[in-house]
């Protein structure tokens, strides 16, 4: 076939897509998340070969390559990132990172403001999503094993030690799972564990609702504009394993806070425990 005869039978596709997008939510919402994944694969398919020719093989420094892709991905969905507080990244050596996570859409708004030498932590079923998997291991993302406690918790006493001689922060989700609801799900104490451990601050950043262009639950997904704060870090020098409690809460109070303030929404009454709302995460693509 004539490359011509290519070009507008893509074109026509692309139209047609378009057409039906528009004309039904749930086809478009399946559309673009389709879209979405496509892209990370073609990303991860570039990042892959320019990771192992400068890099050579798993190392956080292939973070940059990969965050720099990932980038380009926002303007093919309108979405708009506005940014506070980077300065707040600029702590001496390491530090673990925090941040509420609404759905498989956050990789976008993390390598927004991803600083230099910082890994996340991730489900290890992300491993065997192909060559998106392959890309996450080269740019040193820890896989835990969320269905084994034990293991988790080796995997992050080890990072504690690690991340210290190697000198890279740590980003972990401490809701341990996405949550679309607009709320926040309680926090899990491993990324506290981790960091007086360590004895390196919390950076916490918070990410406003998605709810507002993004609904898996009534299909939505439009462009948008997402407010990022990255709020100062909490120190944990002289922290014991007693204090874990108090800092998770403490970092739970203020993220919740502000995110309710970037979503401009009133805060609803505080729930904590099993009285949260419906959970919702997003896609069933990624088990
Ligand atoms: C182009 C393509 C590009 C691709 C780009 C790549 C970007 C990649 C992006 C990737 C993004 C990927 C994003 C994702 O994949 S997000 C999903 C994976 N991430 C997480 O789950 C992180 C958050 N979870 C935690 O921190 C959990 O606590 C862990 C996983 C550690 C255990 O969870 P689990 O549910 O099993 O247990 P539990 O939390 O009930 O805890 C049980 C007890 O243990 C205590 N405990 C906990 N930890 C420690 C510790 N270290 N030392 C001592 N004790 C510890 C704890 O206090 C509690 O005790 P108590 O308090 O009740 O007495
Ligand atoms: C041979 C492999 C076949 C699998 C093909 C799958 C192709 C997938 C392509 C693109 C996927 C986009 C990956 C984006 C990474 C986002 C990471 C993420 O947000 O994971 C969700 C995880 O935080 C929490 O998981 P749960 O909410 O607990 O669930």
């Amino acid at each position: 076939m004539e490359p011509g005869w290519l070009l507008w039978g893509a074109a026509v596709l692309l139209l047609l897509l378009h057409v039906l997008a528009e004309l039904s939510p749930a086809v478009g919402f399946v559309l673009r998340l389709g879209w979405y994944c496509l892209l990370c694969v073609l990303g991860s398919l570039l990042a892959v070969p320019a990771c192992l020719l400068l890099n050579g093989g798993r190392t956080v420094r292939n973070m940059r390559i990969i965050k720099n892709i990932v980038k380009a991905f926002k303007y093919f969905f309108g979405l708009k990132f506005e940014v506070k507080g980077l300065e707040n990244f600029e702590v001496e050596g390491p530090a673990i990172v925090v941040s509420n996570h609404q759905s498989i859409l956050d990789m976008m708004g993390l390598m927004e403001v991803l600083p230099d030498n910082c890994v996340q932590v991730g489900k290890k079923e992300l491993l065997y999503t192909g060559i998106v998997g392959l890309i996450m291991y080269l740019g040193g993302v820890i896989f835990i094993n969320r269905k084994s406690t034990t293991s988790a918790k080796m995997v992050m006493s080890e990072v504690a030690k690690t991340m210290v001689a190697e000198n890279v922060k740590v980003w972990v989700y401490p809701e341990g799972t996405r949550n679309c609801t607009g709320d926040f799900l309680p926090f899990k104490k491993g990324a506290f564990h981790l960091a007086i451990q360590a004895q390196v601050p919390v950076i916490p950043v918070v990410y406003s609702s998605f709810t507002s262009f993004y609904n898996p639950k009534t299909k939505l997904f439009t462009s948008g504009k997402i407010k990022v704060e990255i709020l100062p870090p909490i120190e944990t020098k002289g922290l014991t394993s007693d204090d874990v409690s108090d800092l998770t809460d403490r970092c739970y109070h203020t993220m919740r806070e502000t995110f309710f303030v970037l979503s401009g929404r009133p805060s609803p009454s505080e729930q904590w425990g099993p009285d949260q709302p419906d959970v919702w995460c997003g896609t069933a693509l990624l088990v």
